[in-house]
Order: structure tokens, then sequence, then C-alpha cells
């Protein structure tokens, strides 16, 4: 079933269209002006769009551009004036699909309303990399992951060395199996190197394994890491732990695929696929000379970077779902159910251990209330629930109505009553307020301070929002002239966007 929007002034053109689509199983909404037709249009989901050239309010073709800028846009048909070939020839040029002359009939309709559906389907299957994508235990749904997934699907398609960035405990190590796990490579190994635990003086016969007898302690002949590593995947874990000689080495034996054992006489081959890993931010590295930018290249010929967890909050429930069951299945106990403050409690968290602090979390949590029926926040471990305690005390200042973006969901009584969080404040939510600029160096200050993370936080999420809010009222929602205006890329405009809830076309509303 797909959503068709009309737009078009004349109510009965309008009713005759909708009864139309609907009679052929699709969903139709209507719109009388270009106004209405623009924000129906924005607010997402529609395949395709009909569309009037003359408005009450201007010329359809005008508002193509703005439909088309849409993500994911609908497929636009235009309907033109009998024998208007300039407005038709307008409308492709501006990136119609199709065009139709009034007067109107149901075949006129119902052919190219099939034709772009199918097209739809068409483009819609080929998108989908991740179809028969094995996840091998990668959870979550959000957006930033499905793209994280998509890269791992082209990934595994290809032979190109692969680098993954992120944040401690993203996910790196989980993403580089998934890569070996899916690609033509899945039989053999997936080995992998801690470039960071590698022992210094035993550096080069750990990599390229040694010959019997090639110093004290050899007594027999042993395969390195890279010659395990053939025909499967080389995980390099920590990459930016190299030091500059292992650099070195490292990038001939990438050059070349072959490697001298230590105390070998002959080089020898090794067929592996390259992933490497790092939290640490290696162009950075480069300009400070401590890491070798022809390595870099090297490395980045196809690049996943994966978004820490506080930036992806909705896939928390998933997580917690999945990362529990095992835990439980681990401990031979049945699953218990969560109290719903246990999620708030969560979700009010900035994690910055990622998913592995949430991996630790629940094992803690969840030994806490090994006697007990349920899980309530009060087994969360100490450090989350003062945290908790402590921004929900914090001296936010607020524009007027506005929520704090990052300040937990409401405190739950446990967390009040087991940290004293000290003389209250109002709470954040009816803190009586002043706007005052966002970002000034005067920003007031309640008379209890909060820790300075706390407060830093709470401005610069505030500077944010309003910073979105007028790159959206600057660029009239455009996001392709907002992206060149500040700089983001698409995806992280739009994470930005969702994060403050600042609508795109909401700028006429802005406080
Ligand atoms: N999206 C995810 N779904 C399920 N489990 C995850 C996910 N991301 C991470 N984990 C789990 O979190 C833990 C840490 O993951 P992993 O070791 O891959 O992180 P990392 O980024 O390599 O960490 P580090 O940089 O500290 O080495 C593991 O138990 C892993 O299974």
């Amino acid at each position: 079933m797909a959503n068709v929007l009309i737009i078009d002034d004349d109510l009965e053109m309008c009713t005759m269209l909708c009864d139309l689509v609907n009679h052929v199983d699709h969903e139709a909404a209507y719109a009388q002006t270009l106004a209405d037709g623009l924000r129906l249009a924005v607010s997402g989901g529609f395949d395709v769009v009909f569309l009037d050239v003359r408005m009450p309010d201007g010329n359809g073709l005008e508002v193509m551009k703005d439909i088309l800028e849409i993500d994911f846009p609908p497929e636009i048909i235009v309907m033109t004036g009998m024998g208007d070939s300039d407005g038709a020839e307008k409308a492709i040029r501006n990136g119609a699909w199709d065009y139709i002359q009034k007067p109107l009939s149901p075949k006129k309709i119902i052919q190219p309303l099939n034709r772009v559906l199918q097209y739809r389907d068409n483009i819609r299957t080929m998108n989908r990399p991740t179809r028969n994508l094995k996840r091998a235990g990668i959870v979550g749904d959000s957006p930033q992951i499905q793209e994280c997934l998509n890269t791992v699907a082209k990934a595994s398609q290809s032979l190109s060395n692969v680098l993954i960035t992120g944040e401690t405990g993203t996910g790196k190590e989980l993403f580089a199996r998934a890569i070996h796990t899916n690609s033509s490579r899945a039989r053999h190994r997936f080995v992998v190197v801690d470039c960071a635990a590698l022992p210094e003086n035993l550096v080069e016969s750990a990599l390229f394994g040694h010959e019997k007898g090639s110093f004290t302690g050899a007594d027999k002949a042993t395969d390195g890491l890279v010659g395990m590593a053939n025909g499967g995947t080389l995980f390099l874990d920590e990459v930016g732990e190299m030091n500059l000689n292992l650099q070195k080495a490292f990038l001939r034996v990438l050059q070349e695929r072959r490697y001298r054992p230590v105390g070998g006489k002959k080089e020898v081959d090794s067929d592996f696929r390259l992933v490497a890993a790092t939290n640490r931010d290696l162009s950075a590295m480069v300009k400070q000379g401590t890491f070798r930018e022809d390595l870099l290249y090297r490395l980045n010929a196809i690049s996943l970077h994966l978004p820490p967890l506080r930036e992806r909050l909705e896939d928390l429930p998933a997580l917690v779902t999945q990362l529990s069951t095992k835990i439980y299945s681990t401990l031979g106990v049945k699953p218990k159910p969560f109290y719903q403050d246990f999620f708030a409690a969560l979700s009010g968290y900035h994690w910055p251990g990622n998913v592995r602090e949430l991996v630790n979390t629940l094992e803690a949590s969840i030994s806490d209330a090994y006697y007990e029926p349920e899980l309530f926040s009060k087994h969360l471990p100490e450090r989350i629930r003062i945290t908790m305690a402590r921004s929900a005390v914090a001296p936010v200042v607020l524009e007027k109505g506005e929520m704090p973006a990052d300040t937990p969901v409401v405190p739950t009584p446990e967390v009040s009553a087991e940290v004293d969080p000290g003389p209250r404040t109002a709470s954040p939510a009816t803190t009586a307020v002043t706007p005052s600029p966002v970002a000034d160096n005067d920003e007031p200050l309640g008379d209890r301070l909060s820790t300075y993370k706390v407060y830093r936080e709470s401005v610069l999420n505030r500077a944010e929002k309003k910073y979105l809010q007028k790159l959206m009222k600057t660029t009239r929602g455009n996001i392709k002239e907002a992206c060149a205006t500040s700089g983001l890329g698409r995806t992280r405009l739009y994470t930005l966007l969702k994060k403050h809830s600042v609508d795109r076309m909401g700028w006429g509303v802005e406080d």
C-alpha cells in the first residue's frame, strides 16, 4: 500500500482523486493550498504527490524543489492545464516523475501511479543491502545503526581495508566480526591483534612468527598472527597504539601481503583481509607526527564510524532486553521484569563507556536483584544513581516552557531517598526563567552550583538547540543549504534536529 498526496485547490477534484486512489487500495490525503501541501509533504511518508500547477497561493512548480529535497522524497506527478506545453516542459525540468493533462480520467491517474510505485519498489529492493545480513549479535535499529549495518554489508562484499572508529565500548570488535562473518572469508579465521597489548620485545615474533632456534626459548617454529589470518580476516584493534617502527613494518606487509618470520630466510605470503579499529583521532595523530599518513590512507579505504550510545538512546530497550536475556541464560535464572523507573534511569544517563558499560551495569543490577522478583532503579550501580540525582537538581536555566534536553526523566523516589541531593532548587520543569541569550558569558547560575560537567552540558545543549532553530529559520528548512551553512553532514544534522526536537519547518514558532 502506498501513500499519495493530492495538492489541488479544487475540492471536487481532490475528493475524486482520493476515492480513486483508495479504490486501488492506497491511502490518500489532500491539501488545497501549496503551503498546506508542502507542510504535509514534509511531514513525510508519501510515495507520490499529484501536484496542480495553478494554486491560489502560487505556482505548483515553484514548490517542487522543496518537496524533492525532503529525505526520501516522494515522486511528483504534475497536473497541467490542457495544452500547457511550457508547464509540462518546466515540470520535467524541475524533476517531476511525469505530468498529466487535465481533464483527468481514472486511466490517466492510475497508469502513471502504478508505474511510479513499481519504480519505487525496484529502488527499495536495490537499496536494501542489509536484507540478508547476519547481525552477528549487533542489536539496534536506530537510523545510525542502520547506516552502520549498510556499511557492514558493503564492506563484506569487498576486499578493501576497513577502519572502524568510535568511542570505547561502542562495538568496534563486534562490527569487525560482523564484517568477517558476512564475507566470503567467514569459513577462515578472524584473528585479533590487540596492538595495545603486544609484548614490546616479542612484537615481531607475535605478528610474524619465528623459526626454531631464532632466539633463546624459540624451541619450535611458530606461526605469527599474520600467518594465522591467511584466508581470513586480521583485526588490528587499537591500531593507534602501534609505535612508529611497527607502523613501518606493517605498512610493507599491507602493501605486499608478505612478511618474513623472525629468523626466517624466505618471505611468506598471507592472504588476509584487514579490519582495523581505534578510539583515537588518527588524523590528529598524523598532524602530531605519531601516526604515518600513508598507513592511515591504506587502512581507511572503507570507514565505519560507530555512534556513542547516548546519541541513539532509542536502541536502549532492545539492547537491555537482549543483553539481559543473555545474562539470565548464563546464570540459569528465569528473566525478571524491569520496573519502568529502571528504563527511565538508563535513558537519563550519558553512558561514557557505551554498550560495554551497559552490559556491566545490567550484570551488576541483575546480580544485586538476585533474590528479588523485579528490577528497580535502586538496583542500578551507585554511580548511575548519583549522576541521576545530581542532574535532577542541577540549576538548569531554561527558556520559557522548555524542558531540559539531556536531564533525566523524572527523578525517582528511590534516587531521591537514597542520595541526599542537598538543599533543593526548584525542579527544572518549574524553574521561573527569564530568557537570556545562550552561551552568554553572564549565564545566570542558581544559588547552588551543579558540577561543572552538568552545567556545561546544559548550556551547550541550549546553545545547540538555539543554533539549530536559527539555522532552520535562516535556510527556511532547506537541508542542503543548512548543511552548507553549518558545515554539518546530512546525517549528523538530522540526528541533531531529532535530538533537540527541532522541526525543520517549525521555525515560524521559534521561541
Ligand atoms: N550494537 C550492539 N549490540 C549488542 N552488543 C553490543 C553492541 N555494541 C557493543 N556491544 C557489546 O558491548 C561490549 C563491547 O563491545 P566491543 O568490545 O565490540 O567494543 P569496542 O568498541 O571494541 O571497545 P574498545 O574500544 O574498548 O575495545 C561487548 O560485549 C559487545 O558485545
